[in-house]
């Protein structure tokens, strides 16, 4: 064999003397032949294991990076060789000349599955109160103290009525209905062909929190096909209690009720905000747009993400503004090496109801920069990887809106990542980085559990008097506006 033109990956594996260990790092590996990969991996401390040899048959697809064919193998924690997707296994051509590792027979066919989350949106203007019920009956998105949970969907009727009559208008807006669900399809799909181009094959399945298709759709879906390996991917690139937290609070409660689910061996990726490949793609299109503008270096780069309540950063411990400002370091860093130096500013957009949100809020920004003789902006959404109400409606022609109304002249709008193909790309070796993590997931713990509708009863008691309750409260003339308005 001749040690040319093709390399692999190797994740979490080692080869170090005659014992197999785990490692949390990736190895980039040599190849020999263009038909067949040898891995040959070493450790720092023993030189001499790096003949340790893996052969395995090579897939035709070529990672677009480096040409060169993509390969994952993986340990379980027994040792055992876990060949990454069905391109290898069914391919079930390979030999191993080392010592330690198994017999071929030992070779799991995997079924990968992704499953991607996402919050879901009303496809037509019917489904926007039902929508919203289903959002605000979320004990992650209204968080009521234990003693009052019983009154969280009474509340949620209250609230999603209330409110259903200003999204609807803006719904309305942008052609009836929520795109998210259409972008969400294209991105499993265009997920799946970076994966195969990378020698991934793997079913895409996705699940929404508060709309079709629900969470619970696409886990029985991953349940009929048999899937082994799932890797749980969340389309929000930073966490927040009230995004990832509460999707993957339903996919625990699903989990821990099945006894397949309960074993299926999951990896999820919590938040992907630093990725290099994320990042880049952001400074991207920043610096493309930066281009329509008259006088680009001029240019204000304006973040708005969506806000959190104050009470989820400073008392629940989200992390969702750290990482969020966090961000917005590594893009401008990324944007300063290619020598763009423009000043920036971070504020947060989509109050609902009235407690304290994350600070600054980005209509009272924009009216400042306005003031102070900021001429020229460039809107950046930074907590969506689509285009949907909050960008369409809310940047596009509220804020907008009020921009030049408040003096700035020049205004324009980085577009959602969508299907960018550098961002999927990296979506996809995110996948296959996280499928040798991938342990059983059942956890005992859960902050949302159910209020208990056991005794039907004792639940309509509860229902009765927690609506008057919610009336009595609710009916405030301050709280109504509060929920009826996006207080801008
Ligand atoms: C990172 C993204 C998001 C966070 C964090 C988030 C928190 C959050 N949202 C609400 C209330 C509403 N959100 C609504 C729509 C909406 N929210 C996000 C993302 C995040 N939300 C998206 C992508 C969308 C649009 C979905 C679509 O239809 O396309 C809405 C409905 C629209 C409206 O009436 O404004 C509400 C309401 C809360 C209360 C919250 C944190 C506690
Ligand atoms: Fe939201």
């Amino acid at each position: 064999m001749d040690a040319t033109s093709c390399s692999g990956v190797l994740h979490n594996t080692e080869f170090c003397g005659s014992r197999l260990r785990s490692l949390d790092r990736k190895l980039s590996v040599p190849c020999f032949s263009t038909r067949y990969l040898t891995y040959v991996a070493g450790h720092s401390n023993c030189k001499k294991s790096t003949s340790q040899a893996s052969l395995i048959k090579c897939s035709s697809s070529r990672d677009r990076r480096n040409g060169m064919p993509w390969v994952s193998v993986s340990l379980d924690p027994l040792g055992r060789r876990n060949i990454v997707g069905r391109t290898y296994s069914s391919a079930g051509t390979y030999t191993y000349d080392g010592p330690d590792l198994e017999s071929p027979s030992h070779v799991v066919e995997e079924k990968v599955g992704v499953l991607l989350l996402n919050l879901g949106g009303p496809e037509t203007l019917n489904d926007v109160q039902p929508f919203l019920f289903n959002l605000f009956a979320d004990p992650d998105i209204i968080r009521l103290p234990r003693l009052f949970r019983f009154l969280q969907r009474p509340l949620a009727t209250l609230i999603s009525v209330l409110r259903a009559p200003k999204s609807k208008e803006g719904y309305a807006a942008i052609g009836g209905g929520s795109p998210l669900r259409k972008t969400t399809d294209k991105q499993a799909h265009a997920l799946k062909m970076a994966m195969e181009a990378k020698g991934l094959s793997a079913k895409v399945y996705v699940g929404m929190r508060y709309w079709y298709p629900f969470t619970e759709e696409a886990i029985q879906q991953i349940k009929r096909d048999g899937i082994t390996k799932l890797v749980v991917l969340p389309l929000y690139p930073q966490f927040s209690i009230s995004t990832t937290g509460s999707s993957i609070r339903v996919l625990q409660h699903i989990f821990r009720e099945d006894n397949y689910l309960s074993s299926l061996p999951v990896s999820i990726i919590n938040s992907w905000y630093e990725r290099e490949g994320y990042i880049k793609s952001m400074a991207d299109l920043i610096e493309e747009e930066l281009q329509t503008f008259p006088e680009p270096k001029e240019v204000m780069v304006f973040f708005s993400a969506h806000g959190v309540p104050v009470s989820y950063v400073e008392d629940a411990g989200d992390p969702y503004r750290d990482q969020m400002e966090e961000c917005i370091f590594l893009i401008m860093q990324e944007l300063k090496a290619r020598g763009i130096n423009n000043e920036h500013t971070l504020a947060y957009q989509s109050r609902v109801g009235p407690v304290q949100w994350l600070k600054p809020y980005t209509d009272e920004v924009l009216v400042e920069l306005g003031q102070k003789g900021v001429k020229s902006l460039l809107a950046v959404p930074v907590s969506f990887v689509s285009e949907h109400i909050e960008t369409l409606e809310e940047i596009d022609m509220e804020y907008k809106h009020l921009a030049l109304e408040s003096g700035i002249k020049n205004w324009g709008r980085v577009p959602a990542l969508g299907t960018n193909s550098s961002f999927i790309m990296d979506l996809a070796d995110a996948v296959i980085e996280a499928l040798p993590s991938a342990t059983a997931m059942y956890s005992p713990t859960s902050s949302s559990e159910d209020v208990g509708h056991d005794d039907p009863l004792k639940y309509l008691i509860k229902m009765f008097f927690g609506s008057v309750l919610a009336f009595i409260l609710l009916l405030s003339p301050k709280m109504i506006m509060a929920f009826r308005n996006h207080i801008i």
